[in-house]
């Protein structure tokens, strides 16, 4: 609903399906939307619990499932929702062939992969929300540090949406000044500035907001509109989204993990070659080799 409420209010785009396989809920959220057609440019909003009422989707942005309890990693849900999605992909790629998958449910990355091979969907359009919250949090973190807005503020978390991320300190720059050039140590332990620390409240962002309130829902909503507005717009803007990753940066597993994409209506059309030091590929690499090993005997 974060989602749809974020993708509503910034006349992103107007003509939703809600589907849910808890259909009062669905149908309670539809009604209390439509009740405010009037304050949004008077949106097509349906709702139920039959799949097949999404058929010619240009987008499916798919949340079903189960989410983490207060201490649960993402990855700890993978069994219980792979299990959702062996069921939703088949149906919903016969009835939106040429749709845009976007993935939200954790563990993202993971389901990810499993919806490129349900789908039988050519990669560029099997995306997974991943990182572009992370880098989300991070610049936001960094800014507040800074005492700058985190619009000027730079930088990317690539890898996993979850802890093993990788953030990429070599580029981090406010107006193209890299932030490694002033001060070397930067995100290291070494570092008396302790920017280290931003990457680890990133990784615990989640789990602090599912502490306090439950669930995370808003930033998430925010994170996807924006990409909405890319796939559905061709601007070509960048994001880092969870994409199948082999070949790049010495990655030879099959794996989805989040890059710096260029995406356009067509979904992902380039991947960024960032120029990480071998830390930063080594920390990626271990990474992939963890999601790897989680996907093994899924399918
Ligand atoms: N990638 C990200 O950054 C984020 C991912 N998430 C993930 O999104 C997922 C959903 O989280 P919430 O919305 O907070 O949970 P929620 O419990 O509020 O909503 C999940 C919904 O999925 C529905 N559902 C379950 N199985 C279904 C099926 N087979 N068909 C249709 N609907 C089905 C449930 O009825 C429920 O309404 C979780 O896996 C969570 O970890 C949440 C926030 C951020
Ligand atoms: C739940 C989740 O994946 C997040 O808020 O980052």
């Amino acid at each position: 609903m974060a989602c749809t409420y974020s993708i509503l209010t910034q006349g992103i785009y107007s003509n939703f399906c809600l589907i849910d396989s808890n259909e009062d809920r669905c149908k309670g959220e539809m009604l209390d939307l439509q009740h405010g057609a009037p304050f949004l440019r008077s949106p097509k909003i349906e709702s139920g619990s039959d799949i097949a009422m999404s058929e010619g989707s240009r987008i499916v942005i798919i949340t079903a499932g189960v989410r983490s309890l207060v201490g649960e990693t993402r990855l700890q849900l993978v069994d219980r929702n792979v299990k959702i999605f062996k069921d939703l992909i088949p149906k919903i790629a016969k009835g939106s062939p040429d749709c845009i998958l976007l993935i939200i449910s954790n563990p993202v990355d993971v389901l990810t992969y499993i919806s490129w091979k349900l789908s039988g969907f050519p990669k560029n359009r099997v995306i997974g929300s991943g990182t572009n919250l992370d880098s989300m949090r991070f610049r936001v973190l960094l800014a507040q540090k800074l005492g700058l807005s985190p619009e000027s503020v730079h930088g990317f978390i690539i890898g996993e949406h979850g802890d093993s991320s990788v953030p990429v300190w070599s580029g981090v720059n406010v107006a193209g000044v890299t932030l490694k050039e002033l001060n070397p140590t930067i995100g290291t332990e070494q570092d008396t500035e302790n920017f280290v620390r931003l990457h680890a409240d990133v990784v615990n962002s989640a789990y602090e907001v599912i502490k306090l309130k439950g669930y995370t829902s808003w930033a998430l909503g925010l994170s996807v509109a924006s990409i909405s507005h890319t796939l559905l717009n061709n601007t070509n803007k960048i994001h880092a989204v969870s994409t199948l990753i082999q070949g790049h940066h010495g990655i030879e597993e099959e794996v989805f993990l989040s890059l710096p994409c260029v995406m356009a209506d067509n979904g992902v059309t380039h991947i960024i070659n960032q120029n990480l030091t071998p830390d930063e590929a080594e920390k990626l690499r271990k990474s992939a080799a963890t999601i790897s090993q989680i996907q093994k005997g899924l399918l």
